[in-house]
């Protein structure tokens, strides 16, 4: 099979015949439905600490555009339904090409524009790679922020700006030392949906505690005009980068908030 894509002839409907868990019951991404989910007092707030990186790159790997430190970069996250620490791997991005579609998760069966992943591995493995391959919910923990046309992000304004220089498919550049990851996230990291769930791109071991957060960030018309620039390994844009929601079954989606 061609490699594994988002259109007609390699997209989420033919991934299972290389990766049969594609049609698993912890599946992502899912429909977050309000009048299904749980609250529960015992979800705290998360506690992300991101520190500089010293080299990164900012790339587009034919699939998405990712930034990615160099390993063993410091950054961690603990809290919320997580019992131990997460390392921080990368952070990478689903879009469409119009405003009414590009998120993975869906809430109540809205669409938004975008979604952003900050992608952790539980620190008590000894790779990101063994994390993936750890079995259970509890090798990535994955928090995802939707994206809607708004204010300019400030934070993200940085990455945005790279982006024309990762056009095409398998180039990358070195990310500014100075860029401060940490501004991208909101002040208190309360407020969000949590699942036990998959990768939601081929291998999609269901390896992932996934936090999904209510509350979307804002970006620019020029920034997803931006992200609406970038082609993928077929020469295509790059937008329509999401997988469609998978059956819930018997699992619960628990809340932070009433
Ligand atoms: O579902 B996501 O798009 O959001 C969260 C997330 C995290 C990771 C990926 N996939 C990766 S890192 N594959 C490469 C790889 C996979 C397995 C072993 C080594 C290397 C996709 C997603
Ligand atoms: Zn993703």
């Amino acid at each position: 099979m061609a490699p594994w894509g988002y259109e007609k002839d390699n997209g989420p409907a033919h991934w299972h015949k290389d990766c049969p868990i594609a049609n698993g019951k912890n599946q992502s991404p899912i429909d977050l439905i309000n009048g299904e989910v749980k609250y529960d007092s015992g979800l705290k707030p998360l506690t992300a600490k991101y520190v500089p990186f010293s080299d990164a790159k900012f790339l587009n790997n034919g699939h998405s555009v990712q930034f990615q430190p160099s390993a063993g970069n410091g950054s961690e996250l603990t809290g919320g339904p997580l019992a131990v620490k997460y390392n921080f791997e990368q952070f990478h991005f689903h879009w469409g090409n119009n405003d009414t579609e590009g998120s993975e998760h869906r809430v109540d069966g809205k669409m938004y524009p975008a979604e952003l992943h900050f992608v952790h591995w539980n620190s008590t493995n000894p790779s990101f790679k063994d994390a993936v391959g750890s079995g259970g919910p509890n090798g990535l923990a994955v928090l995802g922020f939707f994206l809607k046309v708004g204010a300019e992000n400030a934070a993200l304004k940085p990455i945005t700006d790279l982006i024309p220089k990762v056009k095409d498919a398998g180039t990358s550049v070195t990310v500014p030392s100075n860029f401060d990851m940490q501004a991208i996230l909101p002040a208190t990291l309360t407020d969000y949906y949590t699942y036990d769930g998959s990768l939601t791109t081929p291998p999609l071991a269901e390896c992932v505690k996934w936090i999904v957060f209510k509350q979307p960030l804002e970006v620019s018309a020029a920034q997803m005009e931006a992200f609406r620039s970038v082609i993928n390994r077929d020469g295509k844009p790059m937008g329509g980068n999401y997988r469609p929601p998978c059956p819930l079954h018997d699992r619960a989606v628990k809340t932070s908030f009433k």
